[in-house]
């Protein structure tokens, strides 16, 4: 079923998503010194293959685990919140509906545990 991924404007919806997520991210002092130095272009394109995947699209996930990907950053609570913060807004501007959103969020809020590196 894939009325999620629909929802969410397939592919090119979620191009826009990550797009403006990233400009969020980067403009957000809670974030920026995680992501100023990463490697954007990859990072957007893996995020949308995750993001299909979660939402039942038809995708594959060619990017690294979570844990592999994220360990050594430093990453806590204040910092996964302040992300999920930035990805509710740029869904908000995608016109993205509300019940749609939290289903994402729920598949999302889990992966903390795979994301952290301290309480
Ligand atoms: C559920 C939440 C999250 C998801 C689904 C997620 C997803 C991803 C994905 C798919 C990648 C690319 C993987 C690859 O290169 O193969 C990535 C990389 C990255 N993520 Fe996350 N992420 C999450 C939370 C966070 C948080 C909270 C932060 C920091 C505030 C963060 C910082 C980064 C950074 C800096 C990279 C680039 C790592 C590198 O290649 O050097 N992520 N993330």
């Amino acid at each position: 079923d894939d009325s999620l991924y629909r929802e969410f404007g397939e592919k090119p919806g979620l191009v826009k998503i990550t797009d403006d997520l990233y400009d969020k991210l980067l403009a957000d002092p809670r974030t920026q010194p995680y992501f100023e130095d990463a490697p954007i272009k990859r990072i957007k394109q893996k995020l949308v293959e995750q993001f299909c995947v979660l939402l039942g699209g038809p995708c594959e996930y060619t990017g690294r685990t979570m844990k592999r990907t994220h360990e050594g950053q430093n990453i806590d609570r204040a910092a996964f919140n302040a992300l999920v913060e930035d990805l509710q807004d740029a869904m908000d501007k995608n016109g993205v509906p509300f019940h749609a959103q939290n289903k994402l969020l729920a598949k999302l809020a889990p992966m903390y545990r795979d994301v952290q590196d301290r309480e």
